[in-house]
């Protein structure tokens, strides 16, 4: 690893910016400034020697972020990380899509894989995945976030890597309902298999390779969120089991579950595109009040069977 002084600016002091920070820190070569809408500095004044700009915000904050940014002519040589997991309303644009049609001379990097913040607080280890079409600015990338608590892996499909972690929230709810309701290990596994292809089917839509849904940000992270209390995505599904409404549960929540939104505009996407989503069209009738969790699980049972690999496009 190189020595030299790594000047990064994290956007966005949420939960994820916060422990994206911290590991930035435990590498000494790293320079860290985090700025969040409270901050009493302006954000003129952290990004201005910043080699590296890390946005953590969610999505809803993306847009707004890069017309702050927009209006502060930042060098072309500075790298974008987008950690964002989400999809635009409207535009169904994903975070790191947004980032390089603003920002079309800069290098973007999408930074993504099963990363719960609370065990990354914890010290505890785990890996990621920085995916970019540059690759001299993935392996900065990867070399600013790289210690012996954090592995960092990298590749060239950035929209692939993105979409993983995006549509494994919407997976996450329905495993949460699915846990919720102790439908078993077996309604568990049959879940999160069927998951896999009906991400791939999207990926594929939105030019992702399939291959990267089998690594860290595709099945790694679905496995981390589907399986784990500490994802608010699966306490939103499993406080809908429960039978709370949905406001009962952010309320509860008090934090970003993306996947509410993404399920919605998953939906679109879907409609425009002709991509069967059984799992998630679910989400989004529960999530919208047009099912209950029970009903949910029904339908999908009751689908016409079919081949097990035949809508898979691996070409
Ligand atoms: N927590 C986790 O374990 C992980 C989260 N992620 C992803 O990271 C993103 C942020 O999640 P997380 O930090 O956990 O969420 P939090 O709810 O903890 O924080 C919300 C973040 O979004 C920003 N934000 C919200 N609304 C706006 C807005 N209108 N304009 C600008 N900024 C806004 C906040 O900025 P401010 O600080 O200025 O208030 C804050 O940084 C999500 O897309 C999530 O899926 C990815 C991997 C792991
Ligand atoms: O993306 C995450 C872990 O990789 C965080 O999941 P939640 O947003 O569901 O908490």
């Amino acid at each position: 690893m190189s020595n030299q002084t790594t000047n990064l600016t994290i956007i966005g002091a949420g939960l994820w910016g916060k422990a994206l920070a911290k590991l930035a820190e435990y590498n000494e070569q790293n320079n860290v400034r985090i700025w969040s809408r409270s901050s009493s500095e302006s954000l003129a004044s952290v990004i201005k020697e910043a080699d590296v700009i890390l946005s953590a915000v969610s999505m809803k904050g993306v847009r707004p972020t890069v017309e702050k940014l927009l209006a502060l002519n930042i060098p072309e040589k500075t790298i974008f990380i987008s950690a964002t997991k989400g999809l635009e309303t409207k535009s169904i644009l994903t975070a790191s899509q947004i980032w390089q049609k603003s920002f079309p001379n800069h290098p973007v990097v999408v930074l993504s894989g099963p990363n719960l913040s609370k065990e990354i607080d914890k010290g505890l280890p785990a890996a990621t995945v920085v995916a970019s079409d540059d690759t001299v600015a993935a392996g900065q990338a990867q070399e600013i976030f790289s210690s012996d608590i954090f592995r960092v892996y990298f590749n060239n499909d950035p929209i692939g890597t993105e979409l993983g972690g995006t549509l494994k929230n919407v997976m996450a709810i329905a495993s949460g309902v699915c846990d919720g309701l102790q439908l078993g290990t077996n309604a568990k596994s049959a879940l999160l298999t069927r998951a896999l292809p009906e991400m791939i089917r999207i990926g594929n839509e939105m030019g992702a390779s399939p291959e990267t849904f089998f690594g860290l940000s595709g099945l790694g992270d679905l496995i981390a969120t589907c399986d784990s209390p500490l994802s608010r995505n699966y306490r939103v599904g499993y406080g809908l089991s429960e039978g709370k409404t949905l406001e009962q549960v952010l309320e509860e929540l008090k934090s970003t579950a993306e996947g509410v939104n993404t399920a919605n505009v998953l939906v679109e996407l879907a409609r425009k595109y002709r991509i069967a989503i059984p799992i998630s069209r679910q989400v989004y009738r529960l999530l919208n009040g047009k099912t209950t969790p029970q009903e949910a699980v029904k339908e999908l049972m009751a689908r016409d069977l079919k081949a097990e690999f035949d809508d898979l496009d691996f070409a």
